[in-house]
């Protein structure tokens, strides 16, 4: 583990920029990176067109045609990938509609994979706002009614052990045809985006993140699965939708739903091990911080919405320091939302600040304010506040409203995480830009239609989204073998990402890079979780790799098609 012997570059897998080709290293074990090799393949001739894995449609050459007994099933034009991809996103285009976008990507990426990841990568800008929020939070509103070819795993409470009766949760896990995953993002469904209990209709969330860690962090998509969890929806309407897929039951809550994680968690690691990450994702936050502090000591999980959250915000706050000079310290943050977000964020920026002022966490945390539906947070609620918000109970009379609050409070740094749309009001932003110079308003909530304001309404910034952080974190896990998340493998994330943002950016007011380049900044943000990992003797993939950004690059998923003989 740490400290052992550096792996030499010589032996490390490479990719060749002219080719693309990818040559060793840890995501070849399949060989599915490989591409420009000739790949033996003996799916016959239909079914190849019917495997989305390996389908090419009208790229299949001449050769291969006869190889593979496709003469006469495709007709005889022979079209490049690039030919493909200008004809799919001219296709796509002509949708005005996003959900009826969604829907085109869903269908290609069940026809063909390699088309749909590379369409995705080359036009990341673009078809995010589709394949991730916010449309991915319409698609999981209408999730029954648009639903054609499943996606994921589901499992229920159908799969549950019950008295002495034994579960099938291996068993179910068992039926998903990849072995070889390293990443599952999880959903119980009960807070989707800021739409609320979708329940079983969340699948949408796992499935679109999942889509973002091929494209933006390399990881194969063999690799990756979704998963949704039902235990019942406490959304009335939904579960008398007729066409709604889920449960029509009440969520079951307490011990009927702790085992039944407990059980998912058992069954991932006999059948994965112990080092496929399990990332949380749009749990309600009463459930996720207790999972996350339950499963983190024993097995490789993360929660997004706590963690990656936190990591893309403290990059944003660190790169805006370059703007605004001074340290975290010198700053007084207030933040409207107290959930997942909202306090994920509170105790790794206490952290940091702890870290680089050399002061005490408890200390650091007196710069910071919560603000949840109740108003202030303040010690006089103390009877009745959440265990992860009583630590920023802070002495001050109470504020029901934000605009006092922002008032009373002068914050350097207002962030919003509330789920509550228009929030953040014109009086409340020139109450900001009366108090500071260069005030930092981060507005988080999801989907657009939840957001505090608008970028425009407050600055010209790109939303902070954990999208810049997850993939690349999830890369570091995955190429380090890591066996634990730890907070400081999160705070190294967030360093990664705030030292991408070049001085020509935060000269122009931006604190994030634009998403184009992401992949690059995965690679950077996979190899300082990487080598903290190793750092902290927690990394099983020996030996340490000396070049750990060029590593995490060739390790990334490739989706140019390959030949096949
Ligand atoms: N941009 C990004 O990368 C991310 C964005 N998000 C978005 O952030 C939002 C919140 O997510 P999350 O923290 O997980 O959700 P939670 O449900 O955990 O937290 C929501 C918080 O907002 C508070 N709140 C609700 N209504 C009001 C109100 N009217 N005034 C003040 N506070 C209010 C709640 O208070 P109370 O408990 O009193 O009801 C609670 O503290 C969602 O829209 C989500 O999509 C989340 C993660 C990442
Ligand atoms: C982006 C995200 O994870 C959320 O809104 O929940
Ligand atoms: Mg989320």
């Amino acid at each position: 583990m740490a400290g052992a012997e550096e792996r030499n570059d010589a032996d490390m897998p490479m990719r060749d920029d002219a080719t693309g080709v990818v040559t060793g290293g840890v995501e070849d074990a399949y060989g599915e990176d490989r591409a420009t090799e000739d790949q033996p393949i003996i799916t016959p001739g239909h079914s190849l067109l019917r495997d989305p894995r390996h389908n090419k449609g009208l790229a299949f050459t001449e050769k291969e045609r006869d190889a593979h007994y496709l003469r006469g099933l495709l007709p005889p034009a022979v079209l490049s990938q690039e030919l493909q991809e200008k004809r799919v996103l001219q296709n796509l285009r002509q949708f005005k509609v996003p959900l009826q976008r969604y829907m085109a990507l869903t269908d290609l990426q069940e026809r063909n994979e390699r088309l749909f990841y590379k369409l995705l990568i080359d036009n990341v800008e673009e078809l995010l706002p589709i394949v991730y929020t916010p449309t991915e939070g319409e698609a999981c509103q209408k999730y029954g009614s648009i639903f054609t070819r499943p996606q994921g795993l589901y499992i229920s409470l159908n799969e549950k052990c019950a008295f002495l009766v034994r579960g099938r949760v291996l068993e179910t896990l068992r039926n998903w045809p990849e072995k070889n995953i390293q990443v599952i993002v999880v959903t119980d469904g009960e807070r989707i985006l800021g739409l609320g209990d979708l329940a079983c209709q969340g699948m949408g969330i796992p499935v679109g993140k999942l889509a973002l860690y091929t494209a933006l962090g390399g990881v194969r998509p063999s690799a990756c699965l979704p998963v949704t969890i039902d235990v019942g929806s406490n959304n009335e309407d939904l579960i008398k939708d007729e066409f709604y897929i889920g449960l029509r039951q009440r969520r079951v809550t307490g011990q009927e739903y702790s085992e039944l994680l407990d059980e998912f968690m058992a069954a991932v690691r006999q059948n994965y091990g112990q080092d496929v990450l399990v990332q949380f994702e749009d749990f309600a936050n009463h459930s996720a911080f207790t999972l996350l502090e339950k499963y983190r000591e024993n097995h490789l999980v993360s929660n997004d919405d706590i963690q990656g959250t936190a990591a893309v915000v403290l990059a944003g706050l660190i790169a805006a320091l370059k703007s605004t000079g001074g340290t975290l310290a010198d700053h007084t943050f207030l933040f409207f939302g107290a959930g997942e977000a909202g306090t994920g964020i509170a105790e790794l920026l206490a952290l940091a600040i702890s870290r680089q002022s050399k002061v005490s966490v408890e200390e650091a945390r007196k710069k910071i304010w919560l603000d949840d539906a109740k108003g202030l947070i303040v010690t006089s609620r103390n009877e009745t506040l959440e265990p992860f918000n009583k630590r920023y109970a802070h002495k001050h009379e109470p504020i029901k409203d934000l605009l006092e609050a922002v008032k009373a409070i002068k914050p350097t740094a207002l962030i919003g995480s509330s789920g509550v749309g228009q929030s953040f009001t014109k009086e409340v932003i020139e109450a900001m830009s009366s108090i500071n110079e260069r005030p930092i308003i981060l507005a988080l909530s999801n989907p657009t239609s939840k957001s505090e304001c608008t970028a425009e309404q407050a600055y010209s910034w790109s939303q902070a989204n954990n999208a810049y952080i997850f993939p690349g974190f999830g890369l570091g896990l995955v190429i380090s073998g890591a066996i634990r998340v730890k907070d400081d493998m999160v705070l190294a994330a967030a360093e990664g990402l705030a030292e991408q943002i070049t001085p020509e950016q935060i000269d122009k007011g931006q604190i994030y890079p634009p998403f184009s380049n992401t992949r690059k900044i995965s690679a950077n943000i996979a190899a300082r979780v990487a080598a903290k990992a190793y750092d902290l003797g927690l990394a099983s993939q020996l030996p340490r790799p000396k070049d750990l950004v060029k590593y995490a690059e060739s390790c990334m998923y490739n989706p140019v098609y390959r030949s096949y003989r």
